[in-house]
């Protein structure tokens, strides 16, 4: 069954709107996997505009489920994320000033920087997942830099089904059986939403993971944060089940 993974990256913006500690995130992530979702990720940036280096280590304790943090493998953020050991990192490729992530590596010209520090994460024991473009041909060099899965980057694949072209799904499903075949496992993220989500998962019944976060805090402010958590498991196992 593919496991849902909640980005709480906005429950740190809106925090951070006022300068104290409210809404708290830590208290967040834990009414979060209470109501069921089965992984809490986070995406540090450099610039600390929603999560701070320090919240880090004040979820580590707390999370009990799967902790996936992402971010662009600089020397700060491997420092942080080899202090605190979380299940999973996912590597990202954070463009300079990007108001979001806006790509998925080319693991072809990033061969050896991303299998030196995929080499780092797994001896300490941490999965490693490589963002990725819908792109076959970006598949096998991310196989052979020693990575244990890949997130496809759906932003596309959203912005596709919203306007009605279901045939978007169709790169993502080539991308993943191959990774597939290449041994690695296959999550996704970005964009996804209570709309898409189902869709996705019918079309890609394979992926392991889904990490969402700026729909689905959006829509816990019309829903609730358990009601839409408990929307999405719903969808999800739906899809699995089909
Ligand atoms: C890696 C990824 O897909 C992102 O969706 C990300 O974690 C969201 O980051 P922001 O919350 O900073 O837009
Ligand atoms: N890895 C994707 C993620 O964590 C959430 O992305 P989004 O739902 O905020 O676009």
């Amino acid at each position: 069954m593919t496991k849902l993974s909640v980005n709480i990256n906005k429950i740190a913006t809106i925090r951070n709107a006022r300068g104290g500690n409210t809404p708290n995130l830590v208290e967040a992530a834990i009414k979060i996997e209470q109501f069921g979702a089965q992984g809490i990720t986070i995406h540090p940036r450099p610039d600390e505009r929603h999560i701070r280096y320090q919240d880090v280590y004040d979820l580590k304790p707390v999370v009990k489920t799967e902790f996936n943090i992402e971010g662009k493998p600089v020397e700060s953020f491997m420092e942080l994320v080899l202090a605190n050991k979380p299940e999973q990192v996912t590597l990202v490729p954070d463009a300079e000033n990007a108001i979001t992530s806006n790509a998925g590596w080319d693991t072809v010209k990033h061969f050896d920087y991303l299998t030196d520090v995929i080499k780092i994460f797994k001896e300490a024991g941490i999965r490693t997942s490589i963002f990725l473009d819908p792109n076959p041909a970006l598949v096998e060099a991310a196989a052979k830099t020693g990575a244990d899965r890949i997130e496809l980057y759906t932003e596309e694949f959203a912005t596709q089904y919203g306007l009605g072209n279901l045939a978007a799904i169709k790169p993502y499903k080539e991308t993943a059986l191959l990774a597939i075949e290449n041994g690695l496992g296959v999550n996704a993220g970005h964009d996804l939403s209570l709309d898409n989500i189902q869709y996705f998962i019918e079309e890609i019944p394979q992926i392991a993971e889904v990490s969402i976060g700026h729909a689905l805090i959006s829509e816990a402010l019309y829903m609730g944060l358990e009601n839409t958590i408990q929307s999405y498991l719903r969808k999800i196992e739906v899809a699995n089940l089909k």
